[in-house]
């Protein structure tokens, strides 16, 4: 696709306003927060004790900067009248911009796991839940985490879960133990999505579950520790690991009802994983930009030629820019489907998509690490670190073998049909050579 901003086949669905919004947001990651990723690293205090307690500045700027751009919410699809109405195909363009950088999806109020929660929110939350925490996180002013995954459990399979909700009274009581809270860390955030087991004993395995709304630190809650991705803490964001003791939370807390759990991490996962694969594709660009930079540089010449001229050079670039491309189609194939239909419709699209590009984009990311020799697994290229972020989503959200098998059984559904219409193809072959007096093969 090289420098258009989405591949011609998708823009009768690209509306003009959404069009106008995604030249700037490129605009905005170009100029804005692709300067500014290596100014928040820098800002990351390595002081202990401000590490976890600080937020770097140039954030907030960004934050206010985008706000007068109107840049802000894009994810809130067109279903929720909280937000800007962009459907997913619209949005996922913009995903995949903000996906060249770490700042840009904060900087727009983008960024999960806050997109996810929001949708939970906006989707499944009461009048008095969304106005105590919606409108805060709509408005970039706290941040949110998502407590799912336990450290001693084989987390996914969701009913697998074990920190247990019991009632008493009006309250549940929680105790359990969850890790790779991510986003937890940040000292804005101020509230914890937690899932765990109201009914333990209901047959049916899918209502054993629920979600309910703690405020970040409730009493009964501790932060353990941060957990850490190939060495990266991802200091003040963080993935963290919480432990719940005879945590006592208000009954009124609990989301949907209980019993909905499944339902809502369902609900939940169904876009958030079309954001994640259109930022990753944004991610696998930004790495082919570095590429077409460095084997061009005259600087480097090896064996008497700039890298370009070797021929293996010129194939791994094309073979990024297939790979690339390839996934972009996927992707917006998903996004499309749930548009027109819904994310359980849509969801064989979206397994491929997640098992596709994540691979893709490491495929990509570590061309471009080999191409810059040393250096690209050293701190003076963002390679090394997008690979380590890249590298996660082949787990989070559901582990490629997950998505394989759920696709792998539905293209198996169509087996009876396919094994029929080949009988009935071999029974024609056979008439046919009756027909044309020709001997049956052995
Ligand atoms: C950076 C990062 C951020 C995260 N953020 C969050 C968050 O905010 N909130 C949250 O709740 N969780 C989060 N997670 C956790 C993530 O969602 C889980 O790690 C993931 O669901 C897998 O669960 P598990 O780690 O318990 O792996 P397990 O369930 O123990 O699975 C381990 C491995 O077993 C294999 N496997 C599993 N099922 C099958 C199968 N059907 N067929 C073949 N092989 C299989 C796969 O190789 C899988 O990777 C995050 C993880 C990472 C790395």
């Amino acid at each position: 696709m090289s420098d258009e901003l989405y591949p011609a086949v998708i823009a009768p669905l690209v509306s003009k306003r959404a069009h106008e919004t995604l030249v700037k947001v490129k605009k905005f990651v170009d100029e804005e927060c692709i300067p500014a990723d290596t100014i928040y690293h820098e800002q990351v205090s390595h002081d202990p004790s401000k590490r976890w307690a600080s937020v770097p500045p140039i954030i907030e700027e960004l934050k206010v900067k985008a706000k007068k751009l109107g840049l802000w919410n894009m994810f809130l699809h067109a279903h929720y009248k909280e937000g800007p109405g962009f459907t997913n195909v619209e949005y996922g363009l913009m995903a995949e911009q903000l996906g060249r950088c770490l700042v840009a999806s904060e900087a727009v109020n983008c960024a999960a796991p806050d997109t996810g929660n929001m949708e939970v929110f906006a989707k499944y939350a009461n009048e008095e839940q969304k106005r105590e925490w919606l409108v805060p996180l709509l408005e970039g002013r706290i941040r949110s985490a998502f407590c799912m995954t336990e450290r001693f459990t084989a987390s996914s399979d969701a009913t697998n879960i074990q920190l247990s909700m019991r009632r008493e009274g009006n309250e549940y009581v929680l105790n359990g133990r969850k890790w790779w809270a991510s986003g937890a860390g940040d000292p804005r955030c101020k509230v914890w999505l937690v899932m765990g087991k109201t009914d333990a004993s209901n047959p049916d395995r899918y209502r054993q579950q629920s979600v309910i709304i703690v405020p970040a630190h409730h009493p009964g809650s501790k932060v353990i520790r941060p957990t850490q991705i190939f060495g990266y803490d991802d200091a003040p964001h963080g993935h963290c690991e919480i432990e719940f003791t005879n945590c006592r939370v208000p009954a009124k807390n609990i989301v949907l009802g209980e019993g909905r759990g499944f339902e809502i991490i369902q609900g939940r996962l169904g876009p958030g994983r079309i954001h994640h694969c259109m930022r990753s594709i944004g991610a696998a660009e930004e790495a082919l930009r570095y590429i077409l930079a460095r084997v061009t540089s005259p600087e480097r010449r090896t064996f008497g030629k700039v890298l370009a001229d070797h021929a293996t050079v010129k194939a791994f670039i094309a073979d990024a820019r297939i790979d690339i491309d390839a996934g972009r189609l996927l992707v917006l194939q998903a996004a499309h489907a749930i548009d027109v239909s819904s994310a359980k419709d849509a969801q064989g699209l979206i397994s491929s998509a997640k098992i596709y590009v994540p691979s893709m984009a490491l495929r990509v990311i570590d061309r471009a690490i080999q191409l810059h020799g040393a250096g690209g697994v050293s701190q003076d290229f963002p390679l090394a670190y997008s690979y380590a972020n890249q590298r996660t989503l082949r787990i989070a959200d559901g582990p490629d073998e997950v998505h394989r098998d759920q696709l792998g059984r539905r293209e198996l559904k169509r087996a009876e049909r396919t094994t029929a219409l080949l009988k009935a193809q071999s029974a024609e072959v056979e008439r046919l050579r009756k027909q044309h007096n020709i001997a049956a093969k052995i």
